[in-house]
């Protein structure tokens, strides 16, 4: 499979706090400022702001508590931050809305549904007639490769297809953005290649933008057109970068690419400063 233009190639290039940030051309979500303080005194975020440029796979890339999740789920509105604002197309997040749709690590599945009854859901929640949210759940189980699972219950499906599973969901409900919340990292490494192949060909055809959470570097630079570094305690956001690969190579060769392997070098030398 080669990997064409779904994400715009661009010059490898970062930017660092204290310097002149380079805007993105048309951000679709920017965060402004936000600080996020838990009940518990937990400072999970201070500062964090970013943009997240419409149309790109933008990684959010960090050790362990370094905010990632709660970054997350702030742009999805399922959290409200202490202080700052996100903005997606201009309007200021209030809370959950259409235009955002939720990934999850562990699938999020309902045990006693179909796999049919599953990927219509959010559609299901917003009224929509039987036969037209199917017609669209059919539409996405195939895109995914599920096809002929319809009628399977998640118990019946390997960690992959339950993955795949929870991306038809989110696809459905047709939002501009896909949030996901380390989505491969409960599944074997052959695997998860293969749905990082995948997810790359379907936003090929679908133009999404996504906000991808990850633990895994490579990960990181095989997907993404910018990867986002945070650090912790305080989770601050301290540098993005953008890989610059070429996009119409194949897996194999973007993963033997003098940038991917530069890229990848780049931020382990700048992640490790920061791991005790
Ligand atoms: N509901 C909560 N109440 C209190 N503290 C929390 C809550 N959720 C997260 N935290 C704390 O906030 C910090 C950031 O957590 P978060 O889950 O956002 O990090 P993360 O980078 O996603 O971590 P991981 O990679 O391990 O999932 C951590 O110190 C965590 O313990």
């Amino acid at each position: 499979m080669t990997q064409t233009s779904l994400l715009a190639t661009a010059p490898a290039a970062s930017s660092t706090p204290g310097q002149p940030p380079v805007a993105a051309a048309d951000p679709i979500i920017k965060s402004l400022g936000i600080t996020m303080r838990y009940p518990n005194g937990v400072l999970a975020l201070e500062n964090a702001t970013l943009d997240i440029p419409r149309g790109e796979l933008v990684t959010l890339l960090g050790p362990s508590g370094c905010g990632k999740t709660t970054l997350l789920k702030i742009i999805a509105g399922l959290i409200t931050p202490t202080s700052g604002e996100i903005r997606v197309n201009d309007k200021t997040v209030y809370g959950p809305g259409p235009d955002r749709a939720f990934v999850f690590q562990d699938f999020a599945l309902m045990p006693w549904a179909t796999v049919l009854r599953n990927v219509a859901f959010g559609l299901e929640l917003r009224g929509t007639p039987r036969a037209e949210r199917e017609a669209s759940a059919r539409h996405y189980i195939r895109e995914v490769g599920l096809a002929g699972f319809e009628d399977k219950y998640p118990n019946e499906l390997s960690g992959g297809m339950r993955q795949r599973a929870g991306l038809a969901r989110a696809l459905t409900v047709d939002a501009d953005v896909l949030l996901m919340d380390e989505p491969f990292s409960a599944i074997d490494e052959q695997m998860r290649r293969k749905l990082q192949e995948d997810l790359l060909s379907l936003l090929r055809v679908e133009k999404k933008t996504v906000i991808f959470v990850t633990h895994s570097i490579e990960e990181a630079v095989y997907l993404s057109d910018e990867i986002v570094l945070l650090t912790r305690h305080p989770g601050k956001v301290v540098k993005t970068i953008r890989p610059g690969l070429d996009r119409n190579a194949s897996p194999d060769e973007i993963r033997r690419d003098q940038r991917y392997l530069d890229a990848v070098d780049d931020i382990w030398s700048q992640l490790k400063q920061y791991l005790a």
